[in-house]
């Protein structure tokens, strides 16, 4: 794969290398190591390196793969020290310019060291097996010495084909594939090697739809900021089911027409696995589709034909925004709000905002949409530093869903049941509609909790502080933090009880056993994270589910957003509570980002929808402001409260997290940084140190957990300070790691 090491692929030398002759040029590698340097090298003699080259380096003993940063002036030379030589450079696309300039910029701006960034772009090239040539049959026009049936039918399906697979050509036929062996061998059919034709390319004039009037006007001003092929970003914010998704697509319509690439981001490979037939109807073809499950070769391929340009669209999860592309003209985000973008371990970076950074680096416009835009975006539209387009309406004249509310003080579910008598009551009528029903609950497994009725002995993950979550389908007690999982035992570990052990509280798989004794012979599915499978799995289920073939959904919230399923009438969330009492500070935009999400999937086909919240607070401002449609009215106030606390996006916010196996010693280093926190150079006099706080979830994977908050005003230079602070602490002692979060979306 090295040109180095391939003799008939010696590039050609550039004209400063011919001049320097006997002088090798000098370039600095980083290497995807968690540090934060590069080194510099010798290129070899015959190799004319630029920046962003993937090369193989000497690396103390062993070899490494790094990237080229930068090169050298011609005649640089490096503190005398000996260096080393580079030992080739790998036949991939390089890192163009673009996407290195946005990895230091996340690394200046998260704190991560920058070899870590570029873990998140660098593939490491793999050794794959050639790919097997593509072989078809075609007819040679002799007829074989004996003509079966078989064999007549076989010809036959052929007929008016230039040439088919065997396997093909043996489905179309109804034949098995030894009479297409047979035909092979009596010379009345040849093997074709065909030729790699490129992926047919989306087409923008393919099948537009015919947009509403409120559609039309977002999509020309959109089609309008793509043209204009500059940076700028554009909300879109639209009811559910207003058709947001049809306004983009125009937006990607004008990006192909330019020459230019798209990007759509989306929060979760569920989404993409919908989104992949409705873009297929509009653009005619699918779209590359980019996130963990893919397979190796077909990474290989994505990667190369961002690089190319031969790859038009790609749609994908986070990581999709550190393909290669060459000549980005468009990054859609979907449903912007959601909590998933943020990365939450190894570089904590939040994949909408770094979106609109690719924006800003690459010119060109970023889109974000969603029916419940987050507090930050839609400040950001106030003010006019974003576009704001509003669809206040549904597509096609559709009502949003009715939606009530049920007080469970008032109408409590019979004891170990969690539906009450009305939402049964308003399933049984959409049931003999013969419309669907959803039943949502954002809590995976059986139970969140087991207890043990004798001596009140509760489950505890031995590597957290939380409880194990029991999963009945796979017959263990799992952790959802650290993944620890034990069978359920018979007897109570504590007390040596023997079947006193209860279930608390409900997960879906719970809701799922008291819906098929509500429904007997209903059909019923349950989707959640864990269904196996991949994103294959997921799109079939979804797929069914939209079809109609499911009356019931018991699903948590990957089934909350995004997804339009016609004939689902009736969503039922059986508990609207979860995610208020929390403690986190985003607890109520979250809530109501989420129920407002769920709720919108009723009603979106030609039959009225309606929502039922099941809450024990229907006076809290969340459901009343739900209950009465007055959105605007508790974005005001949840605005208002940030300004307040002068939280994002009026102040900023960041973390520092100190974990460590030994509690003292690792709350002793966070009291350290605390300390030089305070000692710092406050220049603006807006800083506000507040902590160390153990936090909430106090133990993860046996690793004690502290945490100190930086406070500061918006434009403060927070990250400077927080490298004073981090540079004045002595090194922690072996086994503690200090991670530092800026702009924190989860307090735990
Ligand atoms: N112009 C149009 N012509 C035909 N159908 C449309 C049009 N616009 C939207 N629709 C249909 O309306 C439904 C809702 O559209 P879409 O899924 O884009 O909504 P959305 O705004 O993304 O909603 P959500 O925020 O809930 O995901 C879909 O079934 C879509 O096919
Ligand atoms: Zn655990």
């Amino acid at each position: 794969m090295m040109n180095a090491d391939d003799p008939d692929q010696k590039p050609a030398l550039a004209a400063h290398d011919e001049a320097q002759a006997g002088a090798p040029a000098i370039v600095d590698v980083l290497a995807p190591l968690a540090l934060d340097m590069v080194w510099s090298y010798l290129a070899p003699p015959d190799l004319a390196l630029a920046a962003g080259d993937i090369v193989r380096i000497p690396f103390g003993s062993r070899e490494a793969i790094g990237v080229v940063w930068a090169v050298h002036p011609p005649g640089a030379t490096v503190g005398g020290r000996k260096l080393k030589t580079v030992s080739g450079r790998y036949d991939v696309p390089s890192l163009p310019d673009g996407l290195r300039t946005l990895l230091d910029w996340i690394a200046r701006y998260t704190l991560a060291p920058r070899g870590q960034v570029l873990r998140l772009a660098l593939r490491h090239p793999e050794k794959l097996p050639p790919e097997a040539p593509r072989v078809a049959v075609a007819a040679t026009g002799r007829l074989p010495a004996r003509l079966t049936p078989a064999r007549r039918r076989a010809l036959a399906a052929l007929d008016g084909h230039d040439a088919m697979s065997r396997k093909g050509l043996a489905v179309a036929a109804g034949v098995s594939l030894a009479v297409i062996n047979g035909l092979i061998d009596d010379g009345s059919l040849e093997t074709r090697v065909l030729p790699d034709t490129p992926a047919p390319a989306p087409d923008p004039e393919f099948a537009p739809a015919a947009l509403s009037d409120g559609q039309a006007g977002a999509a020309a001003s959109l089609r309008a900021a793509v043209a204009d092929g500059q940076f700028g970003v554009t909300l879109i914010e639209g009811v559910t089911g207003s058709g947001k998704t049809e306004v983009f697509f125009e937006a990607i319509a004008e990006a192909l027409r330019q020459g230019r690439q798209a990007l759509v981001m989306m929060p979760e490979i569920a989404l993409t696995a919908q989104f992949l037939d409705r873009f297929a109807a509009r653009f005619g073809v699918r779209p590359a589709e980019w996130h963990s499950g893919v397979s190796p070769r077909q990474r290989e391929r994505i990667h190369a034909g961002a690089a190319s340009g031969e790859i038009q669209v790609v749609t994908g999860a986070r990581s999709a925004l550190f393909l290669p592309f060459s000549k980005l003209g468009l990054i859609v985000v979907d449903e912007e709000h959601e909590a998933a973008y943020k990365q939450e371990d190894g570089v904590h970076y939040h994949a909408r905002d770094m979106a609109v950074v690719r924006g800003r680096i690459e010119r060109c416009h970023v889109a974000l949409a969603s029916a419940t835009p987050s507090i930050e975006s839609r400040v950001n539209a106030m003010r006019g530093r974003y576009g704001h387009l509003r669809l206040p309406e549904r597509f096609g004249q559709r009502a949003m869903p009715r939606l009530s509310a049920i007080d469970l003080r008032k109408q409590a579910p019979p004891k170990g049941r969690w539906l009450s008598a009305p939402l049964v009551e308003a399933a049984r009528e959409t049931l003999a509609r013969d419309e669907q029903a959803l039943f949502y609950l954002n809590r995976r497994g059986y139970a969140p909790l087991t207890l043990c009725r004798s001596c009140g002995h509760r489950f505890q993950c031995p590597n957290c502080s939380a409880s194990l979550v029991e999963h009945r389908f796979r017959r263990a007690l799992i952790c959802h933090h650290c993944g620890h999982a034990e069978r359920r035992p018979d007897a109570c570990p504590a007390c040596g009880e023997v079947d006193a052990l209860v279930p608390a509280g409900p997960g879906v798989e719970r809701l799922a056993e008291e819906v098929a004794a509500l429904f007997p012979g209903v059909p019923a599915i349950t989707l959640s994270s864990d269904l196996a499978g991949g994103s294959e799995r997921m799109r079939k289920e979804l797929d069914a589910v939209a079809a109609g073939d499911f009356r019931i959904i018991i699903g948590t919230q990957l089934v909350a957003k995004g997804h339009n399923f016609p004939r689902l009438t009736l969503v039922g969330v059986v508990d609207a509570d979860v995610g208020l009492a929390t403690g986190d500070p985003r607890g109520a935009e979250r809530t109501f980002q989420m129920l407002q999400q769920v709720t919108g999937r009723a009603g979106r086909g030609d039959a009225p929808g309606r929502a039922i919240l099941q809450t024990h607070q229907p006076e809290h401002p969340v459901m009343t402001a739900l209950l009465s449609g007055q959105s605007e009215r508790f974005y005001a106030e949840e605005i208002a409260a940030r300004e307040a606390a002068g939280l994002a996006p009026f102040g900023r916010l960041a973390a520092i997290i100190v974990a460590g196996p030994d509690r003292q010693a690792t709350e002793a280093h966070a009291q350290a940084l605390a300390r030089a926190a305070h000692a710092a150079p406050n220049a603006s006099g807006d800083l506000v140190v507040l902590g160390p706080a153990e936090a909430p979830l106090a133990i993860v994977r046996g690793m004690h957990r502290f945490r100190l908050l930086i406070k500061s005003a918006r434009n403060t230079d927070l990250q400077g300070f927080l490298r004073a602070v981090l540079a004045a602490t002595s090194a922690p002692a072996a086994r503690i790691r200090v991670t530092v979060d800026v702009d924190p979306q989860s307090f735990f």
